[in-house]
């Protein structure tokens, strides 16, 4: 398949493996994301949801984007988190959720993070969105909790000189607002002529 769109000069579909603890919000971004850039989709409204057993696949292909998107929204509970690594391989990039509103939990999305980017599979190059979830409940002070955290785990792995593209987008992943950046931001930096452009 990912041949004949070679072929026809089309880029490939690029796959993003979404990750994050248990109750982050992976799945209600994922819902939000489609209601966003899928016409044919409607999202599932938050009292439809429930925790993530299996995976959930979305695909968005939007002529703003310029790119089709594959989302691969695994489970977070703690007995399936093992079932990660077997993504990381054939993933373009990581949308990795965090709960912004529950200081609480920051230390154990952290080690999971940081567990998932230690990896052999878990490529030094991919590019990592973070979603700091529940920004309605969070307000500033979350996002920049998210922020520093998430930093810090970007140095402690990658060192100082990394190439790789990380950003973090406060989201409220129960009506969207924010989500049209943060995916704008992943599109870009999986373009084809990405390199070409300094992402800001
Ligand atoms: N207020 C608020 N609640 C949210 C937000 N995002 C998720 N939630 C709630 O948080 C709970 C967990 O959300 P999910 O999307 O199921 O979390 P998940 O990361 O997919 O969890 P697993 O599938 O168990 O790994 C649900 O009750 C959601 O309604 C948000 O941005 N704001
Ligand atoms: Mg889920």
């Amino acid at each position: 398949m990912e041949a004949v769109y070679e072929m026809m000069g089309y880029p490939k579909p690029k796959r993003v493996v979404v990750l994050g603890i248990q109750g982050a919000g992976k799945t209600s971004a994922l819902e939000r994301v489609k209601d966003a850039y899928d016409a044919n989709a409607r999202g599932l409204r938050p009292d439809q949801i429930i925790s993530t057993v299996g995976m959930n696949i979305a695909k968005i292909s939007n002529a703003e984007l310029n790119v089709e998107l594959t989302f691969w929204d695994l489970g977070g509970a703690f007995g399936l988190r093992g079932i990660w690594e077997s993504y990381f391989q054939d993933a373009d990039a990581c949308l990795y959720v965090v709960d912004g509103a529950e200081e609480r939990a920051l230390e154990e999305s952290m080690v999971e993070l940081e567990r998932a980017m230690r990896n052999k599979r878990f490529s030094k190059s991919m590019p990592i969105l973070i979603i700091s979830a529940k920004s309605d409940l969070s307000g500033p002070e979350g996002l920049e909790m998210v922020r520093a955290s998430c930093e810090d785990v970007f140095a402690r792995v990658d060192g100082g000189g990394s190439r790789r593209q990380t950003r973090v987008f406060p989201v409220d992943c129960r009506t969207g607002l924010g989500v049209k950046p943060a995916i704008e931001w992943l599109a870009r930096a999986l373009a084809p002529s990405s390199s070409l452009f300094s992402l800001s």
